[in-house]
């Protein structure tokens, strides 16, 4: 059967070394074994369970030798009820032995599982937004939970081939001591039934592991098409009948390996059951004639019978060891690759706080910076589209020798064409990356001296489409303080200018807000999200003004709401609308990657350059003076200010 390996996968070329590859890299087996460490006392009573199970299996044949022999042969009534309630005691024991050495491999298994997991899901959190704008979420999270499973899986039936090896020694010395010529007879038939299992249990691994990569295919395409945007754009774009056809044939492959698997594995069992009878009826045809010509008596016939019968099974699971490990080695391997990105942004040992409550100002020295490649974020194999690594590209600078200075308190607004590296600058001030060169500072300090605490802590930011967790609007207000009380929750929805419609939603701060918070509109989204801002309370805000979905009405309030969210803070604001433009403190117009002009509306607009011209064509469009909002008589009424001083800013 011709199955490829990723569905969809574009042939790879020679040069491209294959990141999904089974191979694994030197001192993984050791690295795995340092995970066992912690749990060597189970692993000593786990042997001793197994050997206890092994005494077990080859106790049971001599009493039953000895129940015929002794007993029935004998006429001995007495010895064959005590071989018989021994027998009975000796399966009881049996029983709880095996339930036993389930518990203790459980309880290995999954408490190395649980340290590899919690340990890979705090690395994954701390790698930079960098590697999460690389990576297909649905793969990546196929690593941190399938894998797992797998090695978990793999890793039970390591221990029970484990037990097998006791087994299979014991039962092989009993069969000698009891007739050596049948021993011998055993031992040559063996191999005529491990080896096409061998082979068989081969197919089903191989096709078994191309099964969970076309599912986990199937599963980042999924989590990529039905969530509200993919399904969104996939309606409006997509071709339903082509991408229909497209699952039906990733879900016709996974019915063929499935049913291919399922044969295959009846295959491998009817295959031990029949030379399993075929073992045994050769014992009792060569071990007959020996009962006939003397040399042994019926019972130890009986007994080596069974002994028989207890032998395949442990040495199926002999011989499927060395893959049941290499399974382990590999998905352990497939974790530790991921432990061993190192996240490009790091706190520093010795990182400083930075002083709470106060609002600091910003400035940029020099900055030049360039978005990282894959080879410094990601892990080809989570970028699931098998194209041509990047090697050795280096990717262009988005910003050069961007200084100014942001004075504590006031509001700068970006402004310049599409791709001039506005938002670049922001993700700066949140330190989601660090500049290649020079240095942005909070009142003097370089961001990379201070902890993500308190960078965290200053720093709030509003994009312009707002995430909302598949949650009521209560958790996601609370992610931004879980300890926020009832009425700080209700006075910063009014600050948002959200109250209102929370209060009329039937189910008020409980209502669910869907994936992505789809069941509510652009400005309503936003409006949440600032009242999520109030909430944390930042210092500094940056903020992304929405351009779109906007209606006047709504945008009005958002504007009011951000008049409260912006009060007494250092903000930077891409701006898109010319009351916001008019209202900063300072305008930075950002072209190519630098900072063009700087300057107050008036000024900017007196020198006739590229602001002049982007006002002209842009901000001073009637649609952005019609969403002007209208200005709240009581924030106007105190102190009536001039609309291109500072309002915002305080
Ligand atoms: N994650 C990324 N990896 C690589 N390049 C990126 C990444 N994000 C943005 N860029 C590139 O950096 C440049 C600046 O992008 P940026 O988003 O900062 O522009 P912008 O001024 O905010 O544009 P817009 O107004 O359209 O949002 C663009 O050329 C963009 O293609």
């Amino acid at each position: 059967m011709e199955v490829m390996l990723r569905f969809g996968a574009s042939p790879k070329s020679d040069d491209d070394p294959d990141p999904w590859s089974n191979r694994v890299r030197p001192g993984t087996v050791r690295r795995v074994l340092a995970y066992f460490r912690p749990h060597v006392g189970k692993v000593a009573l786990f042997v001793l369970i197994a050997a206890m199970e092994a005494f077990v299996v080859i106790a049971t044949p001599l009493l039953m030798k000895e129940l015929i022999d002794g007993g029935i042969l004998k006429n001995d009534f007495g010895v064959v009820i005590l071989m018989a309630v021994l027998t009975a005691g000796l399966a009881v024991a049996g029983a709880l032995l095996s339930l036993m050495s389930a518990y203790v491999s459980a309880k290995i298994g999954e408490g190395v599982t649980y340290d590899l997991r919690v340990q890979a899901l705090d690395h994954v959190r701390r790698l930079p937004i960098a590697f999460f704008t690389r990576t297909q979420t649905g793969v990546l999270v196929g690593r941190l939970h399938t894998e797992l499973i797998m090695a978990q899986q793999a890793f039970g039936h390591l221990l029970m081939a484990a037990t097998s090896v006791v087994t299979v020694l014991l039962v092989l010395a009993e069969l000698f001591y009891l007739s050596w010529l049948v021993a011998l007879v055993t031992l040559v038939l063996v191999p005529l039934f491990v080896v096409p299992w061998i082979w068989v249990g081969r197919i089903i691994q191989r096709r078994t592991g191309t099964l969970m990569e076309t599912n986990a295919g199937l599963g980042g395409l999924l989590h990529e098409r039905f969530n509200v945007q993919g399904a969104m754009l996939s309606k409006l774009f997509g071709r339903p009948d082509e991408e229909m056809a497209d699952y039906r044939t990733r879900a016709g492959k996974i019915r063929k390996i499935g049913v291919s698997i399922s044969i295959w594995a009846r295959m491998s069992f009817a295959m031990m059951a029949l030379m399993a009878s075929i073992a045994t009826a050769v014992v009792y045809g060569v071990g007959g004639g020996l009962v006939i010509d003397g040399a042994f008596q019926l019972g130890t016939l009986i007994a080596i019978a069974t002994l028989l019968g207890r032998l395949f099974g442990p040495i199926t699971q002999l011989s499927g060891m060395q893959e049941t490990a290499q399974t382990v080695v590999v998905s352990f391997s497939r974790i530790f690759e991921l432990l061993d990105l190192k996240p490009l942004i790091q706190e520093r040992p010795d990182a400083k706080e930075l002083e709470k409550d106060v609002a600091p100002g910003i400035e940029f020295d020099d900055v030049a910076f360039r978005y990282p490649t894959a080879d410094e974020v990601s892990l080809a194999s989570l970028e699931h589209l098998r194209t041509k690594r990047e090697h050795g590209d280096v990717t262009a600078d988005v910003l050069r020798g961007i200084s100014f200075e942001a004075p504590a308190g006031t509001l700068t607004a970006l402004v310049g064409p599409s791709g001039a590296g506005k938002s670049t600058m922001t993700h700066l001030v949140s330190r989601l990356y660090d500049p290649n060169s020079g240095a942005v500072r909070f009142d003097g300090h370089d961001l990379r001296d201070l902890t993500f605490d308190s960078i965290r802590g200053t720093v709030g930011v509003v994009s312009q489409d707002a995430y909302l967790f598949h949650d009521t609007i209560r958790e996601n207000l609370l992610y931004a303080r879980p300890t926020a009380t009832e009425d700080e929750l209700i006075e910063a929805c009014k600050g948002a200018q959200i109250w209102e419609l929370i209060q009329s939603l039937p189910r008020g701060f409980d209502t669910v807000t869907g994936d992505r918070g789809y069941r509510m509109s652009g400005g309503e989204k936003q409006r949440l999200a600032i009242a999520r801002l109030l909430l944390k309370a930042p210092t500094v805000v940056v903020l992304d003004e929405a351009t779109a979905h906007l209606d006047s009405e709504s945008e009005a309030a958002v504007q009011r709401a951000l008049k409260t969210a912006l009060r007494s803070r250092t903000s930077l604001v891409i701006a898109h609308r010319l009351s916001t433009i008019r209202e900063a403190d300072q305008i930075l117009v950002i072209d190519g990657g630098t900072v063009r002009e700087r300057g107050t509306h008036d000024e900017l607009l007196a020198r006739g350059g590229l602001y002049s011209e982007l006002y002209h064509t842009q901000f001073a469009r009637p649609e952005n003076n019609a969403a002007k909002p209208e200005p709240e008589e009581d924030e106007f009424d105190e102190e009536p200010e001039p609309l291109d001083t500072v309002v915002y800013g305080g």
